[in-house]
Parts: C-alpha cells; sequence; structure tokens
C-alpha cells in the first residue's frame, strides 16, 4: 500500500531509468522526486511521462537567483502542473514573495504547486556550518528564522532537516508543510547525510512528508527497500491513527 508521505528521490541519469524505479516502487511511494540530475538531463518534457501516469512530483530544483529571474523561472515552473517545488530561504524575502507570484502566474486550472523554501542543506553538520561557512549561529536557529520569514512571505513549508521539526514547528505552527530529506533507515549508510533520521524517528517528530533516494534507488532490490520503508512509516501512520494510503 503506497504510503502517501513517502517521496522517492530520483537521482538518475535517464527517463529510462526512473520508469523503472517507478514501476519497481510505486505500490510503496506517494511520491516522486525529480531533481537536478534527473531535469538537467532529460529536461521538462519528461514531466509529461509523470502528468500522462498521474504521478504526483516534487520538483527539487532549489532556485537561487535575483527576484525578477526567480519570479518567471517560477512561473515556468507551475506551469508544468507538479505537486510541489522549491526555492532557496537564502535568496531573502523580495526573491520569496517573487517565488510566489511566479508560483500563481503559472498555475494550472486555478491550481498553483505548493512552494517550499530550502533551508539549510541536511548534509551540513554544524562543525562544518562553522568552520567552511563561518556561520556563528546554531544550525536551528538559522533553520528557524528562515522557515519564519518563509511563512511570512506566503509560502507552504520548507526543506529542512527532522531535527529542526520542533522548532519550526514552534515558529510556523503544525500546518507549515515540513518536506525531510536526510532520512536514513538503520540498515542504510549515510553517505555524505549528516543530519539525519530514521523514518520512523522523523515521523515521530511531525514531519509532512519524507524523501528518501539511496536507501531505495541504491539498493540491490529498491521495491523490497521501499516496501521496508513504507512498512516502518506505516506502523508510525498506523500508531498515530493518521495513516493516508
Ligand atoms: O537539505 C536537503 C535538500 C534536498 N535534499 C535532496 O534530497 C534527496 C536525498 O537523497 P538521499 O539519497 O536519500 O540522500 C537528494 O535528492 C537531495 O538533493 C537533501 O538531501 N537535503
Amino acid at each position: 500500500m503506497a504510503v502517501e508521505k513517502l517521496i522517492l528521490a530520483l537521482d538518475v541519469d535517464t527517463l529510462a531509468e526512473a520508469q523503472r524505479l517507478v514501476s519497481l516502487t510505486a505500490d510503496y511511494v506517494g511520491m516522486y522526486k525529480v531533481g537536478m540530475q534527473l531535469y538537467y538531463s532529460c529536461g521538462p518534457e519528461l514531466l509529461s511521462w509523470f502528468r500522462q501516469n498521474n504521478l504526483r512530483v516534487f520538483l527539487d530544483l532549489k532556485l537561487h537567483d535575483i527576484p525578477n529571474t526567480v519570479e518567471q523561472a517560477s512561473r515556468v515552473l507551475a506551469s508544468y502542473g507538479v505537486e510541489m517545488f522549491n526555492v532557496h530561504a537564502a535568496g531573502g524575502p523580495i526573491m520569496l514573495k517573487a517565488a510566489l507570484a511566479g508560483a500563481q502566474a503559472g498555475a494550472v486550472a486555478g491550481k498553483r504547486p505548493l512552494l517550499l523554501a530550502v533551508t539549510v542543506l541536511t548534509s551540513f553538520s554544524q562543525s562544518e556550518w562553522e568552520a567552511t561557512l563561518g556561520q556563528k549561529e546554531e544550525i536551528g536557529q538559522r533553520v528557524q528564522a528562515w522557515a519564519r520569514l518563509a511563512r511570512q512571505c506566503g509560502l507552504d513549508g520548507v526543506v529542512a532537516s527532522s531535527r529542526e521539526l520542533p522548532l519550526i514547528q514552534q515558529a510556523c505552527g503544525p500546518e507549515f508543510v515540513t518536506v525531510i530529506p536526510g532520512i536514513r533507515p538503520l540498515w542504510a549508510a549515510a553517505g555524505d547525510q549528516q543530519r539525519i533520521m530514521t523514518p520512523a524517528q522523523a515521523l515521530r517528530a511531525g514531519a509532512h512528508y519524507l524523501v528518501v533516494g539511496r536507501p531505495i534507488t541504491g539498493s540491490a532490490d529498491p521495491r523490497e527497500a521501499a516496501r521496508r520503508v513504507a512498512e516502518e512509516m506505516a506502523e508510525v501512520l498506523a500508531e498515530g491513527g493518521k495513516m493516508r494510503c
């Protein structure tokens, strides 16, 4: 049974490989994430395949540029009929509001995609954040400030690590959408991800959506890996009596 909150990151080079992963995992996955690797390899035409097959798409291109450029790009991305896309919170309030205006202008049949702000990438640890970028504040404080800013600018939610969920909820309330990468089941390697949690931990912390990539796509048996992640999530969701499939 597909778990609506599970987003599979299709970080592959070809539409054929993406299609193979979709066919293996569709019984368990609620949405598919198209990121830079697949989008830059295949171009926007690939999105029509997802549309034709009624597959929900999170378009993860993390726009970050001057406001006018982001507004026009957001209009184009929204016109593809994806369920959600994102911009970097670091672009600041004028850019965030421009992205929202673009998303509204590109809305299909009056429905615009959810617009998310990327906060601090989950590949940063606190020590790397300080040492390599010269940052002085706690990552959690920065994520909370960017989440608050995103909400004030009218965005729908943020991309952040599960560790910041309490701070985001405190600042923005429980309805503000949280899309959480850096998810690692106990049986999967962390790789370059630093701020991680298991699927069960992240759901218990209140995440709306979990993004999982390599633990499934890099597995020798992606279908079984997706099944295991979905099962772990379904158990937690059933505990809360809020499983939506
Ligand atoms: O802070 C962020 C923002 C985006 N991502 C994206 O999520 C997936 C995670 O894939 P894994 O293979 O499960 O690590 C990937 O596409 C990233 O671009 C993120 O990891 N962290």
